[in-house]
């Protein structure tokens, strides 16, 4: 299957690797991309208990109890899950809330556990819920969710801090954490340098970050979940994800008929080519 290689469509347009506060992306008009709803927070009983990792484990009960209560709107509705990885500090919160809800948080605390956000967008008429899984950075807080983290996921987003170099070094142990949990090489993975406002701060040069994602197959992105001019930024980040994810199920509809021994694609593939990411 052509789309099973993530490595050829993760390319920003021109071959390369996007790179520079969004530049490569920003050309790409969502024409064909609608976001339907704001956002849709979950409940975050899990930041009001810091005590232990453990006390993460009912928040997380509660969010799937709240999915299968909604089972009715996923079973017309499909549902990406994306995680958001990364160390401490690094604005994984940030960049999730940019997203689903538009703004910057005034105030964030460490993420024990996980935290859910959702987003409805509209890709090519067909309306898709994009659920941004927000991982805590510190070990204390992640011991016990990393297998929840990990199951049935569609896409990763591994994140650093542009200001900072110990962040962007640990990736390589979160690449390691990500394959051994056995994500399949088809998942489409990026790599996004945060806090770019802070020009005067910056540690993580752009070339290095670039070699680094074009050796791990990974688009780059460099943004700022704090930069309001940066939002629509970070908007590609997730949406070109589901344009992606969109794509690939094409494909494999597309293979399913193959294999019942059709030879007209479906409609869905032959739409692929007008996605916009
Ligand atoms: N200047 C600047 N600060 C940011 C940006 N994004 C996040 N921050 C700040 O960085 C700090 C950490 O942000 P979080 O989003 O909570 O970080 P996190 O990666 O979710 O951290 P954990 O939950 O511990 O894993 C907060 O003080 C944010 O205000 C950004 O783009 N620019």
């Amino acid at each position: 299957m052509t789309n099973e290689s993530p490595e050829e469509e993760s390319r920003a347009p021109g071959g390369g690797a996007g790179v520079g506060m969004g530049a490569a992306r920003r050309g790409r008009a969502d024409d064909n991309v609608t976001i339907l709803t704001s956002s849709m927070d979950f409940p975050r009983a899990s930041r009001s208990r810091a005590d232990s990792a453990n006390d993460a484990a009912p928040s997380f009960t509660s969010s799937v109890e709240l999915s299968s209560s909604s089972l009715e709107t996923s079973i017309q509705t499909r549902i990406f899950k994306i995680i958001v990885i990364g160390d401490s500090n690094v604005g994984k919160t940030c960049l999730t809330f940019r997203f689903t809800g538009g703004s910057f948080p005034d105030k964030t605390e460490a993420t024990i556990g996980v935290d859910f956000r959702e987003k409805a967008v509209e890709i090519e008429g067909e309306t898709i819920k994009v659920q941004v899984w927000d991982t805590a950075g510190q070990e204390r807080f992640r011991k016990s969710m990393v297998e929840h983290y990990y199951r049935n996921v569609h896409a990763v987003v591994f994140v650093y801090d542009v200001t900072n170099m110990a962040s962007y070094r640990n990736l390589q142990t979160w690449i390691e954490e990500c394959n051994g949990h056995r994500v399949s090489a088809s998942v489409p993975r990026v790599l996004v340098g945060n806090k770019c406002d802070l020009v005067d701060q910056i540690q993580v040069p752009s070339n290095m970050a670039l070699k680094f994602a074009d050796a791990h197959n990974m688009l780059l992105f460099e943004t700022s979940a704090k930069d309001p001019k940066e939002s629509q930024n970070v908007d590609s980040i997730f949406m070109s994800l589901a344009c992606r994810l969109k794509a690939q199920k094409s494909l494999l509809y597309r293979d399913v008929e193959r294999e019942e021994g059709k030879v007209r694609l479906s409609q869905e593939t032959e739409t692929k080519s007008s996605c916009p990411c």
